[in-house]
């Protein structure tokens, strides 16, 4: 089955959704961050983003049903202190879209982006299309000036057939634990997979795609590992000490969202891993976009049991003991490596 409509469709609303996250982030002041109920901070740039995409892919896509599984909802809007934010958000929205001449965004009113916004409120499941959006992947990251990624995925029978990752602060160049960082004007990566069609990375600003391949390596000590720059997110002592057994070298690179797996997908480094907290529940919108991204690129994704990530179930996505991505020759190294650490781990309470 081909799915051109939909990539061109995602590649765009994504774009477009990034457009507007970087004229956000550039003017980010401490009143952009709203506390959601669960204190995650919340940005005018998350639901912008959330509520233009969802309009992007409503209009290109007119003919099929349209399902949304999205992070955000427009709960907090609705008070009082969210009415500024509302304000802003569609100015945002008739502004980012004032410059697709195609459309006629002066007329989108408040209610119609609230509407857009809940459109995401969809549960996925196991039969039918569903588009999984996180506006925003690395709120963090995005509110420290750091990186974040826009993820569009969409399931089809429960699985995950297209991605797209926008990752506009994320370096064209490698950003691997053995490259020097390269300045920020050369920053701005859209990532996109179909399935059985390979993984591309192109320039956000527009440049013809590149094929990208993840590394082919099969030697620990010259791999490297991403995890994310938040703690709280990832056990950093569960992953260093699974790296040492591995024989890893190098320091791990620590950023925030799915840019690691856009960076894993195109060779930088050679290992993502990720160990959330006991009763941590991951949710789909974190990982569909970016696991299609790597395993397209050749890489593979499991749970920490080496069990394939299953998007079927629901908003959530439950595994076993974390998430790794490596390529096909380490998986089986890693996968002893993960069991190894996890039973002294388990021995040692
Ligand atoms: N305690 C926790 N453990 C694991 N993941 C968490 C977490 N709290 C939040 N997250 C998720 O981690 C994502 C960011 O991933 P990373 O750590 O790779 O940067 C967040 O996405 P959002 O920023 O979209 O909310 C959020 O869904
Ligand atoms: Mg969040
Ligand atoms: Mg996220
Ligand atoms: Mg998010």
């Amino acid at each position: 089955m081909s799915y051109e409509k939909e990539l061109a469709a995602a590649k765009k609303a994504a774009t477009l959704a990034a457009r507007l996250c970087q004229k956000v982030q550039k003017a980010l002041l401490q009143s952009d961050v709203q506390s959601k109920s669960d204190k995650s901070p919340v940005t005018v740039a998350d639901y912008g983003s959330q509520a233009l995409i969802s309009f992007v892919l409503e209009r290109e896509l007119p003919s099929e049903p349209f399902s949304l599984v999205a992070e955000e909802d427009s709960g907090d809007l609705h008070n009082e202190s969210g009415q500024e934010t509302l304000k802003r958000i569609t100015e945002y929205v008739i502004d980012t879209l004032a410059s697709e001449e195609t459309y006629d965004s002066s007329s989108i009113t408040k209610e119609d982006v609230i509407r857009a916004i809940d459109s995401g409120k969809s549960e996925g499941g196991s039969s039918g299309r569903h588009w999984v959006l996180d506006p925003i992947d690395g709120t963090k990251g995005f509110v420290r000036g750091d990186q974040y990624a826009i993820a569009l995925a969409l399931l089809h029978e429960g699985k995950v057939v297209l991605g797209v990752l926008a990752c506009p602060n994320l370096p064209l160049a490698s950003i691997g634990s053995n490259h020097q960082h390269s300045s920020s004007k050369d920053a701005g990566c859209l990532f996109f997979a179909t399935i059985g069609e390979g993984t591309y990375m192109q320039a956000l600003d527009g440049s013809s795609p590149t094929r990208v391949y993840v590394t082919a390596t099969d030697n620990p000590a010259e791999a490297s590992f991403f995890e994310s720059f938040e703690a709280a997110h990832s056990s950093h002592g569960l992953s260093s000490s699974i790296a040492e057994k591995l024989g890893v070298k190098a320091p791990p690179v620590r950023i925030d969202s799915q840019a690691k797996y856009g960076a894993l997908s195109r060779g930088d480094g050679a290992i993502y891993m990720r160990f959330a907290r006991k009763g941590y529940r991951e949710k789909i919108w974190d990982h569909a976009a970016g696991s299609i991204v790597v395993t397209e690129a050749g890489g593979m994704v499991t749970d920490g049991a080496g069990n394939p990530l299953d998007f079927s179930k629901g908003r959530f996505l439950d595994v076993d003991s974390g998430i790794i991505a490596t390529n096909q020759k380490l998986m089986p190294l890693l996968l002893r490596a993960v069991k190894e650490s996890l039973n002294e781990k388990a021995s040692s309470l």
